[in-house]
């Protein structure tokens, strides 16, 4: 079985999908390394991989964009299992902190770190890459750039851990979603939907969102993406809580169903929270 993650080795991408197929009880998984989040959720659209990972949240920044994107934009793909997993950043390189005069990470780790970054190294460059591991790789053998990357990372690409940790709020964590082909299942403590409306008119939205409200349904998360044919258009996607199983989750698609243009259920599923794991005594 192959799965495709963000790579190369020592992404937070990569912890999250070895958890991920741990947690599925999933053996003699093959980890397949790609070259941006849109990259990962082709390779399992496509066939070539069978599953995949991506992050879809950070408590920090927020949505991941290209994932949402994505999510919508390819049907076939279902939510299989969910983990949120603790994030703690290093500047990782081979000079000495005050030498480095180059930042590079993901553009979400960089924003992550936007504080430390601003007050330890506020003349730096920031260059974005396709993921904090890619930086570190970049990285090897300057001792004017540094890397905001894992400690992991840092072992895997050969660097020292110039300081740690760096990101600026200490309980910081990103969920990752494993994806894969099929049908969504409508079992599970949680799911995710998302949807565009027929009408934008007073209250449209209001009456969407009453189809939860009616059901008991508790909204644990709502964003919404432009649908980007025409500026003000919105899709609006929502994580819902189904304490009581599938029923609730039934009725509410069948009431929302006809105020929606389009309307898509990821999958409802199982999700795991390392982050409060980490917490507990
Ligand atoms: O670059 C990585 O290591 C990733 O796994 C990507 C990613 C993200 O896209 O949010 C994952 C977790 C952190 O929030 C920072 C970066």
């Amino acid at each position: 079985m192959r799965l495709a993650f963000l790579g190369p080795v020592g992404t937070y991408g990569e912890q999250a999908a070895q958890r991920l197929a741990g947690l599925e009880g999933l053996e003699g998984v093959e980890f397949v390394p790609q070259q941006g989040i849109r990259v990962v959720i082709r390779a399992l659209a496509d066939g070539d991989c069978d599953l995949a990972v991506v992050p879809v949240e950070n408590s920090v920044e927020g949505g991941v964009t290209s994932c949402l994107d994505a999510l919508w934009e390819h049907p076939d793909l279902a939510v299989a299992r969910a983990l949120v997993l603790p994030i703690r950043h290093a500047l990782v390189g081979s000079g000495p902190l005050e030498g480095i005069s180059e930042v590079l990470s993901h553009p979400q780790a960089l924003a992550q770190c936007s504080l430390w970054l601003g007050e330890q190294l506020p003349q730096a460059l920031q260059l974005p890459t396709s993921s904090t591991a890619e930086a570190a790789r970049l990285v090897r053998g300057s001792r004017f750039r540094g890397a905001i990357a894992s400690v992991e990372a840092a072992a895997e690409h050969g660097l020292q851990v110039l300081a740690y940790p760096i990101n600026d709020v200490p309980g910081n964590c990103t969920r990752f979603l494993l994806l894969r082909r099929g049908e969504r299942s409508q079992r599970g403590p949680y799911a995710s939907v998302a949807f565009s409306l027929h009408s934008n008119r007073p209250g449209a939205l209001l009456e969407s969102l009453g189809c939860f409200a009616r059901q008991g349904l508790n909204m644990s998360r709502i964003e919404s993406r432009p649908s980007k044919r025409e500026m003000g258009e919105y899709i609006f996607f929502v994580d819902l809580e189904l304490p009581e199983g599938a029923a609730p989750l039934e009725g509410a698609i069948a009431d929302l169903t006809p105020l929606c243009e389009h309307l898509a259920l990821f999958g409802a599923y199982p999700l795991s929270n390392l982050a409060v794991e980490e917490k507990a005594p």
